[in-house]
């Protein structure tokens, strides 16, 4: 069997984003464009549930909680790394993506990657809903489609 691809459609889909507070004036409108994305994709409110964290460094451990509960279908993390004056740029930005990649392969389960990470503030307004779209809505769109692979796979 050959051409499996994933539908654009969240019915029956439980998702999890996990958001977290710092630069909350990106993340916020990273999260409206991911409900937006799920609710144009046929998701329903009973299945969508939203987690708060601090920073960027605590959506992998709350993400893996999740995962090991098997409480998602798929998991959406949001987030904004800004590049400021200091390194702990490097570390929060790489803690958070491979955090993320090793809930994706330890649980099996999709994990949108919704983490700006961006070296001023310019950018990640662009990416949070001005002209480089809304990065929220794609990975959205992006856990959507992966989920409807796995479940063809499985
Ligand atoms: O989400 C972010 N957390 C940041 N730091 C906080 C970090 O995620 C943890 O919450 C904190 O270190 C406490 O554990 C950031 N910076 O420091 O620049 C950032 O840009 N984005």
């Amino acid at each position: 069997r050959f051409g499996i691809e994933g539908k654009l459609s969240a019915k029956d889909i439980k998702i999890v984003i996990v958001v977290s507070r710092f630069n909350e004036f990106i993340n916020q409108e990273l999260l409206n464009g991911a409900v937006d994305m799920y609710k144009r994709l046929g998701g329903e409110e009973k299945d969508l549930m939203i987690v708060k964290v601090p920073g960027a460094f605590e959506i992998p451990p709350v993400c893996a909680k999740i995962a090991e509960k098997g409480q998602a279908d798929g998991i959406l993390a949001l987030g904004t790394v800004i590049k400021g004056a200091t390194a702990h740029f490097d570390y929060v930005a790489g803690s958070a993506v491979n955090g993320l990649n090793r809930v994706s392969a330890d649980y099996k389960v999709p994990v949108g990657f919704g983490v700006l990470t961006t070296d001023n503030i310019e950018q990640a307004i662009e990416r949070a809903g001005t002209k480089a779209g809304n990065k929220g809505a794609e990975a959205m769109s992006a856990v959507i489609e992966t989920v409807n692979v796995i479940r063809q796979i499985a």
